[in-house]
């Protein structure tokens, strides 16, 4: 395989399996830039790398021709090389340390480019922070690249020309003082000469190696660095087949993000979710809903305690296996604009029907399992998100304020209709949600506050089976 297209693999890999917490702290620009930068500026920098054992071999058998003409010259010209390395090393130097700088000013760019592509509408419409985010980042980051990666170039290309100047005047010195000193034939002489001539070109060779071997080092270390940032998830990537399961236990449940100055503890959290019931999640913005979602859709790592499907805890064998229980939608999701996976004509033909039950019927329609269209507005992309858990027909459903973009029609339609019959078919539905009108239609209300579950709230019934109330359990902090 091309050597570009092998570390961009190599990349997409490590993506997949580092957890979601280490992709949220590298970030999307810095692995845009890695891949759409780095990995060519690396091959490129490989590429030279015949060239310069070519050179290097005809460097050592001139060499070796000439100490074979002339040994005193041979020692000159080999000193002279020796000398114009070392010379070389400082303006090498400062030229990679303009290159180091360009080389972070790219990660600082993508971030820019991203802002300018989501921010597009906010831009256009306020002329002042237009030209502020034009001025202070955007423009100002590409020529920083730019002059960084100038200045980088022009001493290390100044100091290559300083390089031929040397081998001139090797020459020179060899055909006019030299042989005053030591006489030496006509013959030997211009053999001499045409040996030292030979030498310049592959030295010169070496030295015009050296710009893109230095911008291919710096590339390798953002690389390794990204490689460094993005652990890979220990659990094994075979699916094996569990046991069934009524009840996901969490036990003693803690995640925590960000330093000791701004962190966020989760937990310690004890819950049990159960199927055949609808468990609401509930609290005020930054509570930890979200967090645990995706703790428990096995997303982020948690650092203490257990979960478990069942008799199914947890762990490095099992952790790939147990996600393939779960289906969530959380409110960053992405849609596919393909419906991935096999799935049959009955299972496409189902997926049609819950499309025209979820209203876009006449909006969307599905050919060779590509979307006719997702440019929706974002209610109708997460009911067609919907419609493809639907599809997906797992055992735990995670919803994420899912019906927070929905219309009074359809946010009924989710509450009263969509999360009764999915609880019927026997799935365990978490609903992270704000809507208090419909927490009526959970068995459960988990009530979150810093990041701790406040209060449990079970729907209970009478001895008469008629009508339902809700019993509220404080859990003690
Ligand atoms: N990627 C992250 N890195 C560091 N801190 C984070 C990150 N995501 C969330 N937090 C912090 O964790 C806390 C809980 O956030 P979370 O999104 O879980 O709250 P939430 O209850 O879902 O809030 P909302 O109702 O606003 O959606 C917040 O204080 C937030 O600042």
């Amino acid at each position: 395989m091309d050597m570009t297209t092998q570390q961009r693999v190599d990349i997409y890999n490590r993506i997949i399996k580092a957890p979601i917490s280490s992709l949220d702290n590298v970030g999307s620009a810095k692995l845009m830039a890695t891949i759409t930068t780095d990995v060519s500026r690396v091959v490129q920098g490989a590429k030279t790398f015949p060239d310069l054992v070519i050179s290097s071999v005809s460097l050592i058998f001139i060499l070796g021709y000439l100490f074979y003409l002339n040994t005193t010259v041979f020692v000159y010209a080999t000193l002279a090389i020796i000398f114009g390395s070392i010379s070389y090393v400082l303006p090498m130097y400062i030229g990679s340390l303009y290159f180091k700088k360009g080389r972070n000013n790219i990660d600082r760019l993508h971030v820019a480019i991203r802002s300018l592509l989501y921010g597009t509408k906010e831009l256009k419409m306020n002329h002042d922070k237009q030209k502020y985010f034009f001025d202070k980042f955007l423009l100002k980051h590409e020529y920083e690249v730019l002059n960084n990666d100038k200045k980088g170039s022009v001493i290390i290309t100044s100091a290559i020309n300083y390089g031929d100047l040397i081998s001139f005047l090797v020459i020179g010195f060899v055909a006019f003082v030299f042989i005053s000193y030591n006489p030496i034939t006509n013959e030997r002489l211009s053999a001499v000469i045409m040996a030292l001539l030979f030498i310049a070109s592959p030295v010169s060779k070496l030295l015009n190696a050296l710009p893109q071997i230095s911008m291919a080092n710096i590339s390798l270390k953002a690389i390794n660095d990204i490689f460094d940032n993005l652990p890979e998830e220990q659990a094994s990537q075979e699916i094996i087949s569990l046991k069934s399961w009524d009840t996901l236990k969490l036990r003693n449940l803690e995640y925590s993000y960000g330093s000791s100055v701004d962190r966020f503890a989760l937990g310690p959290i004890d819950l049990d979710i159960h199927k055949n019931e609808i468990t609401f999640i509930v609290g005020g913005n930054g509570s930890g809903k979200s967090t645990l979602s995706k703790v428990i859709s096995l997303h982020y790592p948690y650092e203490k305690g257990s979960i478990s499907f069942g008799s199914n805890q947890v762990n490095d064998e099992n952790l790939n296996s147990c996600r393939q229980f779960i289906s969530a939608i959380f409110t960053d999701f992405y849609l596919f604009d393909t419906l991935l996976g096999n799935y049959s004509d009955d299972q496409l033909k189902k997926f049609e029907g819950y499309l025209n039950q979820l209203g876009l019927g006449d909006k969307v329609s599905i050919k060779d399992k590509v979307f006719s269209t997702i440019s929706l507005s974002d209610g109708q992309k997460k009911r067609l998100a919907l419609a493809v858990t639907f599809l997906e027909n797992r055992e735990l459903y995670i919803f994420d304020e899912w019906a927070a973009d929905q219309d009074p029609h359809f946010k009924e339609l989710f509450y009263t209709q969509i999360l009764p019959a999915i609880k019927n078919e026997g799935k365990a539905i978490i609903v992270i949600s704000h809507d208090d009108r419909y927490f009526d239609i959970a068995d459960r209300v988990v009530t979150m506050e810093e990041g701790k579950i406040k209060s449990i709230s079970t729907k209970t019934k009478s001895a008469m089976q008629t009508d339902e109330s809700l019993c509220t359990l404080t859990v003690e902090a």
